[in-house]
């Protein structure tokens, strides 16, 4: 048996399969949020780990036994959790989506000689959301906590911490702090010296890197006995939630796309080689599988919608009978979702805005129908930003949007794309079960391939699948030029 947990940034999931990826027991647990009007997202590494064990322990009741041989971690990216020596958080984790940092994020892009040089030297253009800014505002706004430091982890590898007591960094999420170079795999010590003025600090805080044949350590004894498992439980490198979402949806070869509609919403294709992007649309991040995931990421998703529907006194089951009400480019109205800012576009400072309204479409259907648009829409220009040659013609959704048919459907409509739902929803988990499998497979001396592992694991819920009605067609096309148009409208 083998455990995979998920920690987003609503809750966190854990799921028990067997070696086949059948699913032997699930457990849940929420998360707060800290969320100030500066755009300050934060959350205490322990509310994850207080998650962990709830959800851990409720898949373990459901479990037919507890013999589980190994286990792996996928996290919300880009948290910055920091440490003291003597291994306390000093203060809550900034966040993937926390805006504040974009002035120091700006800083640190002319500091280090412009977008350009970033690019040419390191790889990766800074953007506000990835783990570095996070640093330098701690830097400016709470110098005795950042003269503090001395353990810099992203949330998977804190919670790989506090499961094995060991400390160390795997390249699928490391890829999203910007103080990493995807091209020779290391720390990049010259972006960590422009912040800390060169005294080593930032840079001898860093865990050392393992790769994915390697496990993290075995289970700490108290950890063993307060769950019931074995104490020889192998603990995965793990990795960022939508490497590990990679795995689980088998996009560990060349042609497979996932898209990704959570709090954020991504989209994201493997590739055995680095992808590189000068202009920081698609971010080159690294996979959990031992390759490149180059990725899009809108900040503003599944909470645009939520928040609509909760204005409206609605739920998502509301969701259904608005699209079905309404027609693409909802009668004219134009949701641009960004509340808290955006990462894609590079908007950090952006509030959201609504356009078009007229006396006849401003109904609780239509503004729904915008919201769902808005948010896919955007995704869907990153989907053109990922894809090579050939238009993409097969997609996986994954993601607390992707139980929503109707959405299914609109995805599929306005990309052209079918869309297919894996069978099992938690990707982030069953992906890193999945990576557990693999590293136990490695630490036994009976190696499986990723591939291998992904084609017996990871199966696809046919009944559910969208196919493109072309006839709407041109009604999206002309939908998504008026999206494109307002937004150029509005912040350029
Ligand atoms: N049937 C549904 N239709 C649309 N959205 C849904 C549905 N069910 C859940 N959601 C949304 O999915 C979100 C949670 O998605 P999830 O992928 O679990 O997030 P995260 O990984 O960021 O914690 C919630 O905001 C919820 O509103
Ligand atoms: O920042 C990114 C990707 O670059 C986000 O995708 C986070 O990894 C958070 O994921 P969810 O909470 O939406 O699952």
């Amino acid at each position: 048996m083998y455990f995979g947990i998920d920690c987003g940034t609503q809750g966190t999931k854990a799921l028990v399969i067997d070696e086949n990826g059948t699913s032997l027991g699930r457990g849940y647990a929420p998360h707060a949020l800290i969320e100030r009007e500066t755009g300050a997202r934060e959350q205490q590494p322990e509310w994850w780990v207080e998650a962990l064990r709830t959800s851990v322990c409720q898949a373990l009741a459901q479990s037919p036994s507890k013999a589980v041989q190994a286990l792996g971690v996928s996290g919300q990216q880009h948290g910055l959790v920091v440490l003291d020596e003597h291994h306390n958080v000093i203060r809550p984790a900034k966040l993937w989506n926390d805006t504040e940092t974009a002035p120091e994020n700006q800083q640190l892009v002319e500091l280090l000689g412009g977008k350009q040089a970033c690019f040419e030297r390191f790889g990766i253009v800074p953007l506000t959301g990835y783990t570095v800014s996070k640093l330098l505002w701690l830097k400016r706004h709470e110098p005795e906590n950042f003269a503090r430091i001395r353990h810099i982890l992203l949330p998977h590898e804190y919670l790989n911490f506090w499961l094995t007591g060991r400390m160390c960094a795997e390249y699928g999420d490391a890829s999203g702090t910007a103080f990493f170079d995807i091209r020779s795999r290391r720390w990049t010590r010259e972006v960590l010296d422009a912040i800390d003025g060169g005294t080593g600090q930032l840079f001898a805080a860093l865990p050392p890197f393992i790769t994915v044949d390697e496990p993290v350590g075995t289970l700490r004894p108290e950890v063993a006995a307060e769950f019931g498992l074995p104490h020889s439980c192998i603990v995965s490198a793990g990795g960022g939630d939508n490497m590990m979402g990679a795995i689980g949806t088998g996009n560990v070869r060349e042609g497979v796309v996932t898209l990704s509609l959570g709090t954020s919403s991504t989209v994201y294709s493997f590739h055995d080689q680095p992808v590189l992007d000068p202009t920081g649309n698609v971010a080159p991040f690294c996979s959990s599988s031992g390759g490149w995931l180059p990725l899009v990421c809108t900040m503003n998703a599944t909470n645009v919608v939520t928040q609509t529907l909760n204005t409206l006194g609605k739920t998502v089951q509301d969701i259904e009978a608005a699209l079905a009400a309404t027609p693409p480019g909802a009668n004219g109205l134009v949701f641009l979702p960004f509340l808290n800012g955006e990462r894609t576009p590079d908007l950090p400072n952006a509030r959201g805005t609504l356009t078009g309204i007229s006396a006849n479409n401003f109904t609780p259907e239509n503004l729904i129908r915008a919201a769902i648009e808005g948010v896919s829409f955007g995704i869907l220009n990153g989907l053109d930003l990922i894809q090579s040659e050939a238009p993409v013609d097969r997609m996986l959704v994954i993601g607390g949007g992707s139980r929503s048919a109707a959405w299914r459907q609109l995805l599929a409509d306005a990309s052209g794309a079918t869309v297919e739902v894996p069978l099992e929803e938690e990707a982030g988990c069953l992906g890193a079960a999945i990576q557990a499998i693999y590293t136990y497979s490695h630490a036994n001396g009976h190696p499986k391939s990723f591939a291998e592992l992904a084609s017996r694991c990871v199966k696809v819920e046919a009944t559910r699948t969208a196919h493109p009605n072309t006839a709407l067609r041109a009604a999206y096309r002309q939908a998504r030029d008026q999206y494109q148009s307002s937004l150029r409208i509005i912040y350029n």
